[in-house]
Formats: C-alpha cells, sequence, structure tokens
C-alpha cells in the first residue's frame, strides 16, 4: 500500500505559478486528476514521480521525499503526455529495453509479464510505428510497469483514443487499481473521470478546488448554472418552450450562430427536459452541447467556493 502526500506544495518557473501551495493525499486504487487545460496537471504529476522538485512544500511517498531519491523512484511509473516512443522499435524490444535499463535481474521475464498485464502480447514483434494509438499507449503503459511500481502516474492517457480504445484502457486502469496499485491519471474530462476514478481530485489554476468521488464531485458542479448550446429545427419555439418550464435563467436566440444559448440553472432537470420540451413542441433536436466558457466557470465556481 502506498501512498503519496503533496504538503503545502508549490511550483513556479520565473513569475508564472502553475501550483499553489496543494496539499492532498492519492491513496490506493484509481485517483482521477481533473481540471483544464493549464491548470497544472502535468507539473503536478511531474513532481509526483521525482522529476521536478518543489519551489516550497514537500511531495514524499510513504514519507520518503521524491526529489531525488533513486530507491523511491523504483516504486513509480511514469507514463508521460508526449509520446517518447521508437516508431523502429518492436513493441518488446521496447519494453524490453526498460527492464534492462531498471537492471531487473530477469529483464525478458518482466517485459513478457508487463506486455501481458496490458495486453499486447499478439502485437509485441510489431514494429511501435505501425501500432493504433490506443496501441502506443498500452505499450508506453507497459514500459512503466516493467519494474512492478506500486504507483501508477499517467498524464492524460485518454487523448486521441476512439471509444473503444478508451474502453479497453479504462479497464486496464480499472484492474491495476484492483491489485493494490495507486494509480493517478489526469484529464480535463470528468465523464472520462468519474467512469474509472474512484476518488477525484479538482484543480484549476494550479489550485487544489475539490476532492471527494463523483458524486460529490457532480453534485458541486451541478449546483451551478450551466451553458450551452442547442441547434435545433425551430429555435425560437423551442425557447419559447424553455422559458415556460423554468428551469433555465436565461435563453437566448443566436440568429447569426443558427443557435439557442441556455443558461440552465438546474443540470439535472435541465439535461431530463430538453428532449421532452422539444417532443412536445414538435421541435427536432441537432445538438445539446455544454460550452467550454461553461466548464471553465464550473471549475472556477470549485475554486471560490
Ligand atoms: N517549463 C515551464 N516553463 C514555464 N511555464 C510553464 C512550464 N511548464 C508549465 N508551465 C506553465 O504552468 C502552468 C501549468 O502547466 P501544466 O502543464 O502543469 O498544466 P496542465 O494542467 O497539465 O495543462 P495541459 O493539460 O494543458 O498540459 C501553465 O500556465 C503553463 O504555461
Amino acid at each position: 500500500m502506498s501512498v503519496l502526500r503533496l504538503e503545502r506544495a508549490s511550483r513556479w518557473y520565473g513569475n508564472v505559478v502553475a501550483v499553489n501551495d496543494v496539499t492532498m493525499t492519492i491513496g490506493p486504487g484509481v485517483t482521477g486528476l481533473l481540471g483544464p487545460n493549464g491548470a497544472g496537471k502535468s507539473t503536478l504529476i511531474h513532481m509526483m514521480s521525482g522529476f521536478l522538485a518543489p519551489s516550497a512544500g514537500s511531495v514524499t511517498l510513504d514519507g520518503q521525499p521524491l526529489w531525488r531519491n533513486h530507491e523511491v523512484y523504483r516504486r513509480i511509473g511514469l507514463v508521460p503526455e508526449r509520446e517518447a516512443l521508437y516508431d523502429n522499435l518492436t513493441g518488446w524490444r521496447f519494453v524490453l529495453a526498460n527492464a534492462q535499463l531498471h537492471r531487473l535481474p530477469d529483464p525478458e521475464a518482466a517485459a513478457r509479464r508487463a506486455i501481458e498485464l496490458v495486453d499486447m502480447t499478439s502485437a509485441q514483434h510489431r514494429r511501435v510505428g505501425t501500432y493504433s494509438k490506443g496501441m502506443k499507449q498500452r505499450i508506453k503503459v507497459a514500459t512503466a510497469l516493467v519494474h512492478d511500481p506500486a504507483v501508477l502516474l499517467l498524464d492524460e492517457p485518454f487523448n486521441g483514443m476512439d471509444p473503444r480504445q478508451r474502453l479497453h484502457m479504462m479497464d486496464l486502469l480499472r484492474h491495476l487499481g484492483e491489485q493494490g496499485r495507486t494509480v493517478l491519471f489526469s484529464s480535463h474530462i470528468l465523464e472520462e473521470v468519474e467512469q474509472v476514478a474512484s476518488q477525484i481530485e479538482v484543480v484549476v489554476a494550479g489550485r487544489h478546488a475539490a476532492s471527494g468521488d463523483f458524486r460529490e464531485i457532480r453534485r458541486l458542479m451541478a449546483d451551478r448554472p450551466h451553458q450551452y448550446v442547442i441547434r435545433s429545427s425551430d429555435d425560437r419555439r423551442l425557447a419559447a418552450a424553455l422559458i415556460a418550464d423554468g428551469s433555465s435563467s436565461g435563453v437566448e436566440v443566436d440568429t447569426r450562430e443558427g443557435c439557442l444559448r441556455v443558461q440552465a440553472v438546474d443540470f439535472q432537470r435541465f439535461t431530463w427536459l430538453v428532449p421532452q420540451v422539444a417532443r412536445h413542441a414538435g421541435v427536432r433536436l441537432y445538438e445539446v452541447s455544454p460550452t467550454d466558457e461553461s466548464l471553465e466557470s464550473v471549475f472556477s465556481y470549485l475554486v471560490t467556493s
């Protein structure tokens, strides 16, 4: 059982404060690190993996400081966001090279086990350059797992994956969490995080904004107004029907963009209601999507609450 602990940890780059006075504890199981772009997720993960020193405060694994601590590095696996793969190597060679770098007593056995764990045995002798995005991501996880670390950190592991690859990766993370490992992954998408993480830590603008299971985080977010863009076969008629219901505080018909902009006050009721109202009014829905600014405002609400 391994526990990562950040105690009033900050990190700045010149004048930029990337992580600001963060205290959090990450235990066994799967934790999602959720936050918008630029929130400081990568910086936090790099500090947790011992690659980056905190400018202030401390980052420890089971009480041991991580920075420049080779003993502790052995217990951590990192899957970075950027592709750091050698396209000409086979998956097998790539994972084996990592096992050798770790100077494991039986690198072949370790590579075989890690490749099996990520379900890549049948493709291990193909060149990495021929792999799909999901397969590349899994082989990266195998290299991070080759020394059987108790802690696995993944930076945006679902980026660029199609839904099937995403489900496969989610199963893998769940499985690693069930084995008792401490697994932490970052994402800017709540739906992604809540499907796999039992614990969610939210960061916004370098600060620790909220912590809890997905129900608590959902509740915090649901209490805030959400902005939606709706496209339909008759925006004016739909706007009138939505105003009559009262679950939205503002409904604006944007004739230039050809859409409706809706401020939903009761998020749960709103998402349930829109299709019903549309059906009753005889309006066909083409698109209902939250705006990015809405997501940012929900996140920033969490910081100030
Ligand atoms: N090496 C660096 N030098 C200067 N500023 C940096 C450096 N690395 C990160 N930053 C800044 O620190 C802040 C946090 O960046 P970080 O990459 O940790 O966020 P993030 O949540 O991982 O975002 P993203 O998902 O976009 O990578 C950003 O404002 C970023 O521009």
